[in-house]
C-alpha cells in the first residue's frame, strides 16, 4: 500500500469530530454577521471544505494563495502571495481558515495584509498549531489541535506537494 510510512497523529474521525465542534462555535459567534471565510491555499482547502459544511449561516468563501515552504520542511521566511482575493472584504467579518500555524509568519503577514482592506473584523481559525516553532505571536481564535514539533502531512498538508490526499494527519517516518 502507498503511504505506509506515515504514522497517524490525528485520525480522520478525530479531525471530523473537532471540525464539527469548531463549526458549531463559529455558527454561534457569527450569527447575524457578514461572514467571509478566507481559505489559505493550498493547504487549507480540505479543512475549509469540511468546516464550512458545519457552519449553519449564510457565508462567502474566498481563496488566497500563499507559499513560504517550497520543497523543504522549514519556512523560507518569505511569504509569497501566489493568488490574491478577487473580491473586496471591506465591512465584512473575515475568518481566515488555515491548516496549520507553525512559525506564525504566514498568518502574521496575512493579518497585516487583510487589515489594510478595512474588514469589519478579522479572526483566525486553524486546524493545527505547533507552538514549539513559533517565531511571532499570533492570535488563534478557533483552534483544532495543538501538536508536537514534527513536520506533519495529510488532510491538505504536503511535503514537497505530496501526501495532501491522506484522509488523516500523520508524520512521515524514515524507511
Ligand atoms: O506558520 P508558518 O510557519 O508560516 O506555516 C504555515 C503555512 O505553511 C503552509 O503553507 P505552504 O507555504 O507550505 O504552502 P501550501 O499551503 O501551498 O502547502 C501552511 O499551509 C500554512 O499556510
Ligand atoms: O508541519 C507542516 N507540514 C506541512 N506543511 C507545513 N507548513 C508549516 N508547517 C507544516
Amino acid at each position: 500500500m502507498v503511504n505506509t510510512n506515515v504514522r497517524t497523529l490525528l485520525s480522520a474521525d478525530e479531525i471530523a469530530a473537532r471540525t464539527r465542534e469548531l463549526g458549531a462555535q463559529i455558527t454561534k459567534e457569527y450569527a447575524g454577521r457578514r461572514l467571509v471565510l478566507v481559505c489559505v491555499l493550498k493547504g487549507s482547502f480540505v479543512f475549509t471544505a469540511d468546516l464550512m459544511r458545519h457552519i449553519d449561516l449564510p457565508l462567502r468563501v474566498e481563496f488566497l494563495g500563499v507559499r513560504s515552504y517550497g520543497e523543504g520542511t522549514s519556512s523560507t521566511g518569505v511569504v509569497q502571495i501566489t493568488q490574491d482575493l478577487n473580491q473586496p472584504i471591506e465591512g465584512d467579518d473575515v475568518l481566515i481558515v488555515e491548516d496549520i500555524v507553525d512559525t506564525g509568519l504566514t498568518i502574521s503577514h496575512l493579518l497585516q495584509l487583510l487589515r489594510t482592506r478595512m474588514p469589519s473584523s478579522i479572526k483566525v481559525c486553524s486546524l493545527l498549531h505547533k507552538p514549539a516553532r513559533s517565531r511571532v505571536e499570533v492570535p488563534i481564535h478557533f483552534l483544532g489541535f495543538t501538536i508536537e514539533d514534527k513536520f506533519v502531512v495529510g488532510y491538505g498538508l504536503d511535503w514537497a506537494e505530496r501526501y495532501r490526499n491522506l484522509p488523516f494527519i500523520g508524520v512521515v517516518e524514515a524507511q
